[in-house]
């Protein structure tokens, strides 16, 4: 059995920061995980060097369940985004080992495919809804079947999902906290007309989608999704502050719109009422806030209990490693919806050489053992991290607000 000898945390910022678990055991195999907390990326770097790691080595790197049991439950402090993060990297980087011994891409030992390929989504965004239907429609020339619009709001210097570079979005974007100023009456008024100009540009065989970023009350919520009805949307996703779960049966009582939430989730509870309660359609945990390949499967197959199906998030604070093993996971699970694809930019690529690929508007995780996905050390370490945190919003009087 592969001993575990060495786990390594890595902190590299090519273009954005990263926090990578590298394990290694006694056979020679070793095995990646992403622990990327956007804005709080130190945090889960020492959770790991300096309480997880120790307890790591010596152990059978075969044993995933039981470690993830240890690092839960002997943590005492449960749940959380620092914790299932670290736990997540451990996670993840003993799944790539086992793979990897057995000589199987991931998602053989998940059960095998399910599908083809997982579908994607690509992030058309603009200052105005003219800019975002171009960019919408070059998503479509580029064969993606699913794309969310997000613009910008006539007397908003910024919103959320608004790129200055078209095709790469980083909002994590200073080494102090950038302050919008939000006004929700601006935003409910553009949003509608957005998705009018974009069934008309882009017709109705593709799939739209919209991420409302927790900036809406429940009413509010509401609202916007009896307003988005007539154009069919794929989904709105984080349509109110997703800890206030009860909130959802609100939203429930007053539209058809499907409804996506979860992508700050660290665990099955946060979501255990939204799902048994059916108040969601898609539940967007990832591998790697909701700790790891194990826990979120765990997640899915609830979820696939009440017809709820994956949507999981997928930006680019979230590395390749943690698109690999999302991908392992969709692949494999019966109730796969959508896989957000957020493109890393070419210096993140050389940092995580990887086997995933797109084609035909989906992603295949690929063949090889394991995750198929690695981090060039060398490269890594010449990318210093540089501290950046996520913007904050403000209403027009001050009001703190969320982002
Ligand atoms: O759906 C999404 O991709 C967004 O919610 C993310 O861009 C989110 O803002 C970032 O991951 C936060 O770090
Ligand atoms: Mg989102």
């Amino acid at each position: 059995m592969p001993k575990i000898v060495s786990a390594r945390v890595i902190v590299t910022s090519p273009g954005r920061n990263f926090v990578t678990l590298k394990i290694a055991c006694d056979d020679g195999t070793t095995g990646v995980g992403d622990a990327t907390l956007n804005g709080r990326e130190l945090a889960v770097a020492s959770y790991l060097a300096d309480h997880v790691v120790p307890c790591l080595i010596g152990r059978d790197a075969h044993r995933i369940e039981d470690i993830w049991q240890y690092l839960y439950k002997g943590a005492y402090w449960r749940r959380g985004p620092v914790t299932m993060a670290a736990i997540a990297a451990v996670d993840m980087a003993l799944w790539d080992i086992k793979g990897k011994v057995a000589g199987l891409p991931l998602y053989q030992l998940l059960g095998g495919a399910s599908r083809d390929g997982c579908m994607v989504y690509g992030h058309a965004n603009g200052t105005t809804i003219a800019e975002t239907i171009e960019a919408a429609l070059d998503y479509r020339r580029q064969g993606y079947k699913a794309i969310r619009l997000q613009c910008g709001v006539p007397g908003m210097a910024s919103t959320y999902g608004v790129s200055k570079d078209r095709y790469f979005y980083e909002p994590a974007d200073n080494d102090l906290p950038t302050e919008n100023i939000w006004s929700t009456a601006k935003y409910l008024r553009v949003v509608p007309e957005l998705f009018a100009a974009a069934r008309e540009a882009l017709g109705w065989d593709v799939h739209l989608l919209h991420d409302v970023h927790h900036r809406l009350t429940p009413i509010e919520a509401a609202r916007l999704g009896k307003d988005l009805e007539p154009y069919r949307p794929f989904w709105i996703e984080d349509a109110t502050p997703a800890e206030d779960q009860e909130a959802f049966r609100l939203i429930r009582q007053h539209t058809t719109t499907p409804l996506a939430v979860g992508e700050i989730f660290s665990s099955v509870w946060d979501c255990k009422t939204l799902i048994e309660n059916r108040l969601i359609d898609y539940i967007r945990a990832t591998v790697l806030h909701a700790g790891g390949i194990t826990h979120m499967r765990q997640i899915a197959s609830l979820a696939d209990l009440y017809q709820i199906r994956t949507g999981c998030h997928g930006a680019t604070d979230l590395s390749p490693v943690t698109m690999a093993a999302a991908l392992h996971l969709g692949l494999a699970i019966p109730n796969f919806g959508i896989q957000e694809y957020m493109r890393h930019t070419a210096e993140t690529d050389a940092v995580f050489p990887h086997a995933y690929r797109f084609a035909d508007g989906m992603l295949h995780p690929g063949d090889a053992p394991g995750l198929g996905v690695d981090i060039d050390e060398e490269l890594a370490d010449s990318f210093p991290y540089a501290r950046a945190y996520l913007p904050v919003n403000r209403l027009e009087d001050g009001t703190m607000w969320s982002w």
